[in-house]
C-alpha cells in the first residue's frame, strides 16, 4: 500500500514548485518531514531526481530556503529532495539535550543501540522509503538518482553511496565530514547510535569505507572552505583524499579560498554542484 503524503505548503519557484510534505514513516517510527522541488520540465516528463542531505541542526527546509538551488534546477530539469535530518519528537532521554546528538543530528546512519534503534534510521529512511515515496508520489525517474549534501549530510551522502555502489549516478558533498571515527562529532554520534565496538563504525565511515570499496563511485566533487571553523578539527577532509587515493576513486576536492562553513559557502557553489549532477543525470 502506498502510504500517503500530506502537503504543509506548495510555493511557485523559477517556473516549479517548491512543496513541504509530511508522512507516516515505517523506518523511523512516527511522522517525517521532507521538501522537493519540481521543475517545471516536470509538467510534461518525469524528471531525474537528486537528493540534498543537510547538516546538523537543519530541517527539511533549510536546503530549500538558502541553498539558491532552485534557479538553476529549473534550467537543469532535476527534482530535487530534500528530507529532514532526524527524527522528531520520539521522547528519548537527551535526544534534544546537544545539538550535534539526537533531534537535527540523525548522522544518517541506523541505529542498532537502544532507544535510539527504534527510530533513528535515518539511512534506510533516505535510501528506501523516502525514494519509494518519491517514485509513487512525484515525477520523478527513479533510474536516475543523484545525491549531494553538506557537512553531516554530504558525509550522509558518500556514505550512502559507498554502501550502494551503482545505485547513484551522481554524488557531490560541501565540507563533509570525512571521516568521522576521526572526529569529535563522529565519536559521540557512532558511540550514542551504534554502541562502543568501533568495529561496528567502520560500516558507517566514508573514508573506512573508501578504502575497501570494490567498485568505483561516479567521479565525486567535494568543496572545502578555507576558513571553515570545523576544518582542522572536525571535517578532515584529507583523510578522505588519501582514502580515495588508495582506492582509485576519482575525487576533485577544491579549496574554497576564505569561506566558511554556512550557507553562504554551500550557495556560493551550488550551481556547480548542480552542473556537475545534471552532467550524468541528464546524459
Ligand atoms: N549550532 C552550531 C552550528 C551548527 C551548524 O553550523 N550547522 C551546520 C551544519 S554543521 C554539520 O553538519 C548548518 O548547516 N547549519 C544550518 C545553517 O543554516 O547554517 C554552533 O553553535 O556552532
Amino acid at each position: 500500500m502506498t502510504v500517503p503524503l500530506t502537503l504543509l505548503s506548495e510555493h511557485r519557484c523559477f517556473g516549479g514548485t517548491t512543496a513541504f510534505y509530511k508522512h507516516a514513516s515505517e523506518a523511523c517510527g512516527g511522522e517525517m518531514r521532507f521538501g522537493v522541488y519540481v521543475p517545471p520540465q516536470a509538467a510534461t516528463r518525469k524528471v531525474p531526481v537528486l537528493y540534498y542531505l543537510a547538516g546538523l541542526t537543519c530541517t527539511e527546509e533549510t536546503f530549500l530556503m538558502k541553498g539558491g538551488a532552485q534557479r538553476v534546477a529549473a534550467e537543469l530539469g532535476l527534482m530535487l529532495v530534500a528530507p529532514d535530518t532526524s527524527p522528531r519528537g520520539a521522547g528519548f532521554p537527551g535526544e534534544t539535550d546537544s545539538w550535534d546528538f539526537g533531534v537535527g543530528a540523525g548522522f544518517y546512519v541506523d541505529a542498532t543501540q537502544a532507544p535510539w534503534s527504534s527510530r533513528y534510521r535515518m539511512f534506510t529512511y533516505v535510501t528506501k522509503e523516502l525514494p519509494e515515496l518519491v517514485g509513487a508520489h512525484l515525477p520523478a525517474r527513479m533510474d536516475r538518482e543523484g545525491l549531494f549534501g553538506h557537512s553531516m549530510g554530504g558525509h550522509g551522502a558518500l556514505v550512502c553511496a559507498l554502501r550502494q555502489p551503482g545505485r547513484y549516478r551522481s554524488v557531490s558533498a560541501f565540507a563533509p565530514i570525512s571521516a568521522p571515527m576521526q572526529s569529535p562529532w563522529g565519536h559521540k554520534a557512532f558511540g550514542g547510535y551504534l554502541g562502543p565496538d568501533q568495529e561496528k563504525w567502520r560500516e558507517w565511515d566514508a573514508s573506512e569505507l573508501m578504502r575497501k570499496q570494490r567498485a568505483p563511485l561516479p567521479p565525486l566533487l567535494v568543496d572545502q572552505g578555507t576558513k571553515d571553523k570545523f576544518l582542522t578539527e572536525q571535517l578532515r577532509p584529507e583523510l578522505f583524499q588519501d582514502a580515495c587515493a588508495a582506492a582509485g576513486q576519482s575525487l576533485t576536492l577544491r579549496k574554497q579560498e576564505g569561506y566558511d562553513h554556512g550557507y553562504y559557502f554551500v550557495s556560493t557553489f551550488m550551481e556547480d554542484h548542480l552542473r556537475h549532477h545534471a552532467a550524468t543525470l541528464n546524459a
